[in-house]
C-alpha cells in the first residue's frame, strides 16, 4: 500500500492553508509543504507572530503554531515541493472567466492548467494528484491529458477531493467534517490504491463511514451540486422574505416553522441581504454554463434563477435605504457595519456590502465603513474592482474607520451587512443619540432586536419583517 510521506499543496489560500494545517496537525508523520507564487502570502504564513497569518479563521493560528516548522512548511519554491511530494493537492483559485468563451460564467482553469504543466515538467517519480479546487465536471480528464503526454514515463493517478469547509468555521469543519469525498479511478488497482492512500490520511481523524469514495465525475459534480443546493436554500428564503414584508408574516417565524419539518431541515434558512463569498455565485454560474454547453437549457435556467434572486435581494435592500430616506441619499452619511461576506472571516469576495455600497455611491451617498477584520485597502480595492466609480470618487466618498461608534456618529442611517457578534453588543442608546434624526437602522442580517431598537427611537427596518 502507498504510504504517503510528503504532501505538497499548490495554493496557500483560504482552502490550501487551513486544510493543510489540519492535515499536518492530525498526521505528524507526514511532511506537508504549502506552496504559492504569491510571495507576500507565503511570508505572512511564515510570520514569526502567528497572529499575522494571512487568513483569519477561529482556531487556525493555534494549529499553525503547533505544526509550523515541525511538519508544516510554507514556501515559494514550487518546483522543489512538487519534486519531493508523493501526493500533490491542487488548491488554486478557479474564478469565473472574465474574457473570451464563457466570459462571466465558466470557471477560468488557467491556474489549474499551469499547475498541471508545472508538475509534468518537474516530476521524476510517480505522483498522486488531488483536485482540491472546485472544478467543472470532467476536469480530471484534461489534467490527465496534460500529465500523461510528457513522455517521461512518470505515472499519475488523479483524484477528486472537493473541499466542503465554510469560512468562519473552517477549522471545525475540517476537524469534524460531515463527510470527506474522494473520487478516483475506482475500477483500476492503481486507482484504488491511490484512493486508499488518501482515505488513510483522512482516516487518521475522520470516522471511516464518513469517508465516501465515488468515481471522479460524481465527486467533481457533487461539489458544484452541494453549493448550488445550499445557495438555492438562501435564495428561496430570501424570496419569501420579500413576500413577508408585504404580508405581515415574519421570515424568521416562517423559516422556523418550515425548517422544523425534518425533511426540510433548519440550516441555511436565514434570510439575509444576499449571499456572498467566493464560491456560491461562481460555482452556480459554472453549473449553468456546463448545463448550457450540453444543451440543457431548462436545467441552466433553473439554477440561474438562484443568482438572479440573489442579485435582486442585494439591489432591493439598497433601494429600500434610498426610498426610506425620502428618495435621496445624496450627500447623506450612511454607516455600513460589516464588510466581510459573513462573520468570523476577513474574506470580502462577493460580499453583499460591496454591491450595496456601490449602489449607494451611485446615489451620491457619503459612506463610512467599519468591519472588525477587513483592512481599509481591501474595501477600496473591492469597490474599484466593480469599475462603476473612479478610484478618486471612491476614496473621496468612502471612509473606513476603526470602530462602529465612529462610523455611526452623525450618520443619517446605519446598514448592518455582516452579522458580527460585536454589533449586537454596541451601546445602541449612545449610537442613537449621536446620529442625525430621524435615525434609520437597516438590518440586512436579522441580527438586531426590532422592539428594543424602536424603543430607543430608531426607524427600524429588517429583511423579511
Ligand atoms: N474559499 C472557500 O471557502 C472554498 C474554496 N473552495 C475552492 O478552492 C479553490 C481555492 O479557493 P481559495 O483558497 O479560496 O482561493 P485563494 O485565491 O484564496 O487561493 C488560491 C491561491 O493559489 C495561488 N496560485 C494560483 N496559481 C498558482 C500556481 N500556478 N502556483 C502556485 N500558486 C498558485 C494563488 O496565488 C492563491 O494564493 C477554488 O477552486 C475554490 O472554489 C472550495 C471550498 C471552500
Ligand atoms: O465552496 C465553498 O467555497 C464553500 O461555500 C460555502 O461556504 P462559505 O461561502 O464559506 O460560507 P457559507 O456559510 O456557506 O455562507 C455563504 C453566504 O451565504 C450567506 N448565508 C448563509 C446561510 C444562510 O442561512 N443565509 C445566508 O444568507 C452567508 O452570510 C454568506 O454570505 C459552503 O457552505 C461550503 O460548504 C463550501 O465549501
Amino acid at each position: 500500500m502507498t504510504q504517503i510521506k510528503n504532501i505538497c499543496c499548490i495554493g496557500a489560500g483560504y482552502v490550501g492553508g487551513p486544510t493543510m494545517a489540519v492535515i499536518a496537525q492530525k498526521c505528524p508523520d507526514v511532511n506537508v509543504t504549502v506552496v504559492d507564487i504569491n510571495e507576500k502570502r507565503i511570508a505572512a504564513w511564515n510570520d514569526p507572530n502567528v497572529e499575522n497569518i494571512p487568513i483569519y479563521e477561529p482556531g487556525l493560528s493555534e494549529i499553525v503554531k503547533e505544526a509550523r516548522d515541525r511538519n508544516l512548511f510554507f514556501s515559494t519554491d514550487v518546483n522543489a515541493a512538487i519534486d519531493k511530494a508523493d501526493m500533490i493537492f491542487i488548491s488554486v483559485n478557479t474564478p469565473t472567466k472574465t474574457y473570451g468563451i464563457g466570459k462571466g460564467m465558466a470557471a477560468d482553469l488557467k491556474w489549474i492548467e499551469l499547475c498541471a504543466r508545472q508538475i509534468a515538467e518537474v516530476a521524476k517519480n510517480d505522483k498522486i494528484i488531488v483536485e482540491k479546487s472546485t472544478l467543472p465536471v470532467r476536469t480530471a480528464a484534461a489534467l490527465k491529458d496534460i500529465l500523461d503526454n510528457t513522455g517521461n514515463g512518470v505515472k499519475y493517478q488523479i483524484l477528486s477531493n472537493p473541499e466542503f469547509l465554510a469560512e468562519g468555521t473552517a477549522v471545525e469543519d475540517l476537524q469534524n467534517p460531515d463527510r470527506v469525498l474522494i473520487g478516483g479511478d475506482i475500477d483500476s488497482p492503481e486507482g484504488k490504491e491511490a484512493m486508499d492512500a488518501l482515505v488513510n490520511i483522512y482516516a487518521t481523524w475522520v470516522p471511516k463511514e464518513n469517508i465516501l469514495t465515488t468515481n471522479v465525475w460524481s465527486s467533481e459534480l457533487s461539489k458544484l451540486t452541494a453549493n448550488a443546493f445550499l445557495a438555492q436554500r438562501v435564495s428561496s428564503i430570501n424570496a419569501m422574505s420579500e413576500l413577508c414584508e408585504k404580508t405581515g408574516a415574519d421570515v424568521n417565524e416562517v423559516a422556523k416553522a418550515v425548517g422544523m419539518d425534518s425533511r426540510v431541515g433548519s440550516k441555511f434558512l436565514k434570510a439575509s441581504v444576499g449571499f456572498g463569498g467566493s464560491c456560491f455565485q461562481k460555482d452556480i454560474l459554472n453549473l449553468v454554463y456546463i448545463a448550457k454547453s450540453f444543451g440543457l437549457h431548462e436545467v441552466a435556467d433553473y439554477w440561474e434563477q438562484v443568482i438572479l434572486m440573489n442579485d435582486h435581494q442585494k439591489r432591493r435592500f439598497a433601494a429600500k435605504i434610498v426610498k426610506t430616506l425620502y428618495n435621496t441619499v445624496s450627500g447623506k452619511k450612511i454607516a455600513i457595519l460589516g464588510w466581510a461576506f459573513k462573520k468570523d472571516t476577513n474574506d470580502t469576495r462577493e460580499s453583499a456590502a460591496i454591491y450595496v455600497t456601490d449602489y449607494l455611491l451611485s446615489e451620491q451617498a457619503e459612506v463610512v465603513v467599519y468591519d472588525p477584520k477587513v483592512k481599509p485597502e481591501q474595501v477600496y480595492a473591492d469597490l474599484e474592482y466593480l469599475c462603476t466609480h473612479s478610484s478618486e470618487e471612491i476614496r473621496e466618498r468612502v471612509t473606513v474607520v476603526q470602530n462602529a461608534d465612529e462610523a455611526c456618529k452623525e450618520a443619517h442611517a446605519i446598514a448592518v451587512l455582516t452579522e458580527w457578534d460585536e454589533f449586537k453588543e454596541l451601546n445602541w442608546k449612545a449610537v442613537y443619540e449621536n446620529m442625525l434624526k430621524p435615525a434609520f437602522l437597516f438590518d440586512g442580517r436579522r441580527l438586531l432586536d426590532k422592539k428594543t431598537k424602536e424603543e430607543l427611537g430608531f426607524e427600524f427596518f429588517s429583511i423579511g419583517n
